[in-house]
């Protein structure tokens, strides 16, 4: 029985990899698949993960119908058992909806990958109709954490390392590589965060900041106040 299955988690916790892996399993086994993605930061019509895999994938645009890519194929004659489906929080909720009779109709499984909510917390439109029909929703096992350690639960946007609450939803970009809090001047970029520090909107660049300040008095993190955000501690 096919089978809708939405694999998610905050930005870097190995959606892309899992992707990847899926579908070299199924393919293993003598299964036909296609896989889309949509904007990945690589490129057009690539699926690419942090760990170093790239492989090409037919690119999902506003005029892209799930349905009609399977029957073309099907009635050329290619095996489609199951799609890949990266960067799903990208896709149309008509376009999950035609994922999900694929599903149903033409027992096709569908694994599609993507993040939840956006940099303001707010579900992505397609994020939103995979929750409501994908058959499991599967949380990623691989935890991205917060700078504090936590579990990240959020995806935070920063401009020169500053976090942003307000902006066009879709902006393609990365976390900041290991080792570097901040994103050369202009440039968008991403950070995950535990809810707490999301709220406070103390982004690694701020926790730096804060701890090495040249403060008049010992500088004594549980006294601290981050301006217009909160106390940072924890
Ligand atoms: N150099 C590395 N060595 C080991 N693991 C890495 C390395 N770089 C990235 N990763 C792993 O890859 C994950 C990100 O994978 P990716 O598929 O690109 O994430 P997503 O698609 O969810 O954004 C990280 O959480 C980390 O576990
Ligand atoms: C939070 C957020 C993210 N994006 C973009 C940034 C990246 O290009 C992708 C997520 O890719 P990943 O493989 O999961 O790292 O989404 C965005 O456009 N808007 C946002 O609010």
């Amino acid at each position: 029985m096919a089978e809708l299955v939405f694999f998610s988690g905050t930005m870097d916790c190995g959606k892309s990899t899992l992707a990847l892996q899926m579908d070299y399993n199924h393919r293993a086994r003598g299964r036909g698949g296609v896989r889309f993605s949509c904007n990945d930061r690589a490129g057009d019509s690539t699926i690419s993960s942090r760990l170093g895999l790239q492989t090409d994938a037919v690119e999902v645009h506003g005029s892209t119908d799930f349905w009609d890519e399977v029957v073309i194929r099907r009635t050329s004659g290619l095996r489609v058992d199951y799609l890949i489906c990266d960067e799903a929080q990208f896709y149309a909720p008509a376009q999950v909806e035609q994922l999900a009779r694929l599903v149903d109709e033409m027992d096709v499984d569908v694994f599609a990958f993507g993040i939840t909510a956006d940099f303001r917390t707010k579900l992505f439109p397609g994020s939103q109709r995979l929750i409501e029909l994908a058959d499991r929703v599967q949380v990623l096992q691989v935890e991205a954490l917060c700078w504090c350690g936590r579990r990240a639960t959020q995806n935070a946007r920063t401009v020169n390392g500053i976090m942003v609450v307000e902006g066009e939803q879709v902006m393609v970009g990365d976390v900041a590589s290991s080792g570097s809090d901040v994103e050369p001047a202009g440039l968008v970029g991403y950070e995950t965060l535990c809810r707490r520090h999301y709220m406070r909107r103390v982004t690694a660049h701020g926790a730096n900041l804060m701890a090495g300040s040249d403060q008049t008095l010992p500088f004594d993190v549980d006294a601290c106040l981050w301006p217009g955000a909160g106390d940072i501690r924890a």
